[in-house]
C-alpha cells in the first residue's frame, strides 16, 4: 500500500505568482509518418511537489543534482497543523511534540484541503525556530503541504537558511490530504538536475510493517 503524495502536474494547476506555468507541448505526434508521440516541457523548478537545493537561496549553495539523497528515503512523521493558523511556532510544535524521539523525517500538514485548483498567498509559514528545533532534534528533512516554509512576501527567506545551517532538506507542495497523522516511509528522490536550484519529485509515503 502507497500513498500518492505528489500533486498531479497540469497546464491548469496553479502555480507561484509570476513564476512559468505548466506546459506539455508535442514536437513530434503518432501519424503514418511518425512512429512515436514526444513532448517538451516548460515549466518552474519549484513545481509541485519538489525539493529545494542550497542554490534556490545561496550563491555559494549546492545545485539539486549534487545533494545527498539520503534525507529523501527513510522513516518520517506526518504531523497535522491544520488548526495553527498562519505560523507554526517552537510552541506549538514543542505541546504537540514533547520531549519523545521523533523519526529523522518531519512532514507538515497544514491544509484541510490542499489548493489543488488555485494559488494561496495565506498559507501557513513555518517559524525559523521550528527548523531550529527539529533539526537539534536530529531531523534531516522537513516537508510540508504548503509553497514555501517562508511566508509569501518573506525577502529573507529565514527558516530556508535555517534548513541549510542544520544541513537539512526541504520539500514542499506535498498533498497530504489523505494521509492520517503517523510514521511512515518517505521516498520522494529529486531529478539529477545539475546546478539547478529545485527539482519536481514524485513523493510517495509507505505505513511501516
Ligand atoms: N521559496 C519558494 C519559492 C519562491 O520563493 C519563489 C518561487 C518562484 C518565483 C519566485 C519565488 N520567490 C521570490 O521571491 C520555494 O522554495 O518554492
Ligand atoms: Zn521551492
Ligand atoms: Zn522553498
Amino acid at each position: 500500500m502507497l500513498y500518492d503524495i505528489t500533486p498531479p502536474l497540469c497546464p491548469d494547476m496553479p502555480v507561484w505568482p509570476g513564476d512559468t506555468p505548466f506546459g506539455v507541448f508535442r514536437t513530434w505526434s503518432l501519424s503514418g509518418a511518425c512512429p512515436v508521440n514526444v513532448s517538451r516541457l516548460s515549466l518552474s523548478t519549484h513545481t509541485g511537489a519538489h525539493a529545494d537545493a542550497p542554490l534556490h537561496y545561496r550563491p555559494d549553495g549546492v545545485g539539486i543534482g549534487e545533494v545527498d539523497l539520503a534525507p529523501y528515503l527513510g522513516p518520517c512523521r506526518v504531523l497535522h497543523c491544520q488548526d495553527t493558523g498562519p505560523l507554526l511556532t517552537r510552541e506549538i510544535l514543542q505541546m504537540r511534540l514533547g520531549d519523545a524521539p521523533l523519526p529523522p523525517r518531519v512532514l507538515i500538514r497544514s491544509y484541510q484541503r490542499f489548493p489543488l485548483g488555485h494559488w494561496d498567498d495565506g498559507f501557513m509559514a513555518v517559524a525559523p525556530e521550528v527548523v531550529d528545533w527539529l533539526g537539534e532534534r536530529g531531523v534531516c528533512l522537513i516537508g510540508t503541504d504548503t509553497a514555501s516554509l517562508d511566508p509569501v512576501n518573506s525577502k529573507t527567506l529565514e527558516a530556508h537558511h535555517a534548513v541549510a545551517r542544520h544541513g537539512m532538506a526541504i520539500l514542499e507542495n506535498l498533498l497530504l490530504d489523505e494521509v492520517p497523522e503517523g510514521d511512515y516511509e518517505l521516498i520522494a528522490l529529486p531529478l539529477k538536475l545539475m546546478g539547478v536550484d529545485a527539482s519536481p519529485v514524485r513523493a510517495v509515503l509507505r505505513p511501516l510493517n
